[in-house]
């Protein structure tokens, strides 16, 4: 029996669970196993072509809508005030939503200066209660300044790449000092990490998968995590991370891991 997952509060006093489904490159079928088995929080994208895939699952799952925490992103080329605001009805068709939990700038995507506009856009959306709370994905510490510095509401979450590989201090620091929730995707290092030799033994004593030895690291730094499995035993296992803990030492043997390794793009790059 999996136990509850507990909820972070955002800076607009809405909360999240701490641990979501990641649903790129799945469909509706993976979806609705997650939430068959006790996922409340979805976190999907335009970019990632399966808003409709989320939505169908949640209608068939019978679960109320306020019940499950969707989150969606507007997708680089949609960038801009105008384009965004109808990026952002096409994802609600699409989700048969009227409402998102939570919708996040996918990336900063430095080169077309146009996130500012983008947040513009977003902060309408909030205002006009289409979305609960709103973020960012994949901002760096100027990116977020820049933002700050223009006024306006300050991101409720930063979705980056996160894991023992790449455990992101500065922003997280930065994110603590702003009260920006960090959330992680990639939480698992897209699998990379699970038989690294610091963890598996790790996972040996505790009786645990190094996947929820990885994601036990994540629950007891603060982090928000969202794995994604396609495999409904690898789905289920990942959510049944709340009745162990890691030692002090567990959690430095983590730590020492880290060596700045990403396995998605890189911000400074990607647009
Ligand atoms: N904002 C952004 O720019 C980005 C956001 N994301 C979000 O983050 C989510 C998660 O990130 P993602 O990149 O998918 O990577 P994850 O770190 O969640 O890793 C997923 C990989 O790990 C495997 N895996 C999952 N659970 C286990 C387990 N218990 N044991 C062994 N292997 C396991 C999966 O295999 P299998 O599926 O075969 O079971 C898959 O290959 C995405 O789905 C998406 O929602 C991701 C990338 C960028
Ligand atoms: O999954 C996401 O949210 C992403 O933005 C990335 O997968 C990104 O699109 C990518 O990896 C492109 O190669």
């Amino acid at each position: 029996m999996t136990a509850a997952v507990p909820a972070v509060t955002l800076n607009n006093g809405v909360t999240m669970p701490q641990l979501g489904f990641g649903a790129f490159q799945v469909g509706e079928k993976e979806i609705a196993t997650a939430l068959e088995n006790g996922y409340r929080s979805i976190d999907t994208a335009s970019a990632y072509g399966n808003e409709s895939d989320v939505g169908r699952a949640l209608r068939s799952s019978g679960i109320a809508r306020d019940e499950v925490f969707v989150t969606t992103k507007v997708w680089n080329t949609d960038q801009g005030y105008g384009s965004t605001l109808a990026a952002f009805d096409a994802s609600l068709a699409r989700l048969r939503l009227d409402y998102v939990d939570l919708y996040l700038v996918h990336w900063p995507a430095p080169a077309r200066n146009t996130y500012l506009d983008t947040w513009r856009a977003l902060e309408k959306i909030h205002a006009d209660g289409r979305a609960r709370a709103i973020g960012v994905s994949n901002f760096r510490p100027a990116d977020l300044l820049h933002l700050l510095d223009a006024g306006g509401t300050v991101p409720a979450v930063n979705q980056i790449e996160l894991h023992p590989h790449l455990q992101q201090a500065e922003l997280r620091a930065f994110h603590a000092r702003h009260g920006i929730v960090t959330e992680a995707w990639g939480p698992l290092a897209r699998g990379g990490l699970l038989r690294h030799p610091a963890i598996v033994p790790l996972a040996g004593r505790l009786g645990r998968t190094p996947a929820q030895v990885v994601l036990r690291w994540h629950l007891q730094l603060g982090n928000v995590a969202i794995p994604k499995s396609a495999t409904p035993e690898r789905i289920r296992q990942n959510l049944d991370v709340f009745d162990f803990e890691l030692t002090d030492a567990d959690m430095a043997a983590i730590a020492a891991l880290d060596n700045g390794t990403r396995t998605g793009p890189d911000p400074d790059f990607f647009n």
